[in-house]
């Protein structure tokens, strides 16, 4: 998978607005059967680990970025991040076949792709593969119309999986494609339902165009923000405001408006409660809540409880057995519009056992 012409390690980015399928379709990568060995870079929004558990595979192949501005903190940890990759190694080749990289819903692609090309270390080691934007069927028309994250993560791709096609009639999905391609004319865009698409359409694709994405961003391959070099101007990605860094829990997301709500109890809670009061929560103010997701330690039960939504479709299934020396404790993260944290909490909270 190396590519061999260069001797670079191929990077695939994944990007989607939040809930679209991306960890889905990186749980497909690493199940599959092909023998290969991929390192996969998760960028959450949240501050507690939650996606770090979903991603399946061996633990010390997972590497987590934390929030953050994805313009000022992400590029610095995904440098650090790939050059540490890029120093272990297995007898006679690189330590990985090839690089994943999730981004988070609420991230513009472009930073991310943006370090392949502007840090040296980075560059030198490695190759911008392919960018692959998965659109949520059922939801993305929404997304596109509120959200310039979701817009600019289809304009970026150079494929784009739409995801979830059992939630849309054909009609629905016509349309969303005749959208799509309008904000994106050339990616090929692929139908899937849990991101079934045939690995060989997402990795080892050759297809990152920087021509293209020079018509979209001309300053693309510009040094980063804070970089030497760098020059500041209306196209480096960050007409956000910078004060707004110190406010909130977690500093801000680019859409100021969403905020992410995080939840922790170090006790196990009543599973009946509990899901109680998520339906509850979720058929009251499911059109707010873009996603929700969490890992629940159920009194009685060895297996954790996972549970995701996106607005208000939730599932909800019990995983794997807690670990013998693992702290048991229950996690989730709300995403959303106008969400009540102090209700949220007492409501979470209220569940315990
Ligand atoms: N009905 C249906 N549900 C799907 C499909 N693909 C994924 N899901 C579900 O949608 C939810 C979100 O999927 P994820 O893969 O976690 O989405 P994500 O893009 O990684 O989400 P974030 O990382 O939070 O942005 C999960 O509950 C999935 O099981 C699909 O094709 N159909």
């Amino acid at each position: 998978m190396t590519d061999t012409a260069s001797g670079k390690i191929p990077v695939t980015v994944l990007t989607g607005y939040l809930g679209a399928g991306k960890t889905t379709l990186l749980n497909r990568i690493l199940t599959e059967d092909h023998g290969k060995r991929y390192a996969v870079i998760v960028n959450e929004f949240g501050e507690i680990g939650i996606d770090n558990d979903l991603v399946v595979g061996a633990d010390e192949d997972v590497f987590e970025m934390n929030n953050g501005c994805v313009c000022c903190t992400v590029r610095g940890d995904l440098i650090r991040v790939v050059a540490g990759l890029m120093k272990r190694q297995r007898p006679g080749k690189p330590a990985f076949d090839a690089i994943i990289v999730e981004t988070t819903g609420l991230a513009d692609p472009g930073p991310v792709a943006q370090t392949f090309f502007v840090d040296e270390d980075v560059k030198a080691k490695t190759q911008l593969d392919s960018v692959t934007a998965l659109v949520d069927a059922k939801h993305v028309m929404a997304r596109l119309d509120d959200s310039k994250e979701a817009r600019e993560q289809v304009a970026f791709a150079d494929r784009i999986i739409l995801n979830k096609v059992d939630l849309a009639s054909d009609i629905e999905l016509a349309e969303v494609e005749r959208r799509l391609r309008k904000l994106n004319p050339l990616a090929p865009i692929t139908r899937a339902e849990r991101a079934d698409v045939p690995l060989d359409q997402v990795l080892g694709l050759g297809g990152f165009d920087l021509e293209r994405i020079l018509d979209i961003n001309p300053q693309f391959a510009n040094p980063a923000h804070g970089e030497e070099g760098h020059v500041h101007d209306e196209h480096c990605g960050h007409d956000h405001d910078h004060d707004a860094h110190s406010a909130g829990p977690r500093g801000h997301a680019h859409e100021d408006d969403i905020k992410g709500v995080s939840l922790s109890l170090d006790r196990p809670m009543d599973g009946t409660k509990f899901t109680a009061w998520l339906d509850r929560l979720l058929g009251e103010q499911g059109q707010n809540i873009l996603r929700a997701k969490g890992i629940i330690d159920v009194a009685g039960e060895d297996r954790r409880l996972v549970f995701q939504a996106v607005h208000m479709i939730l599932e909800g299934e019990l995983q794997k057995p807690w670990g013998s020396i693992e702290r048991r404790w229950s996690r989730a993260v709300f995403i959303g519009r106008d969400l009540d944290e102090a209700a949220l909490t007492a409501g979470f909270e209220a569940c315990a056992a």
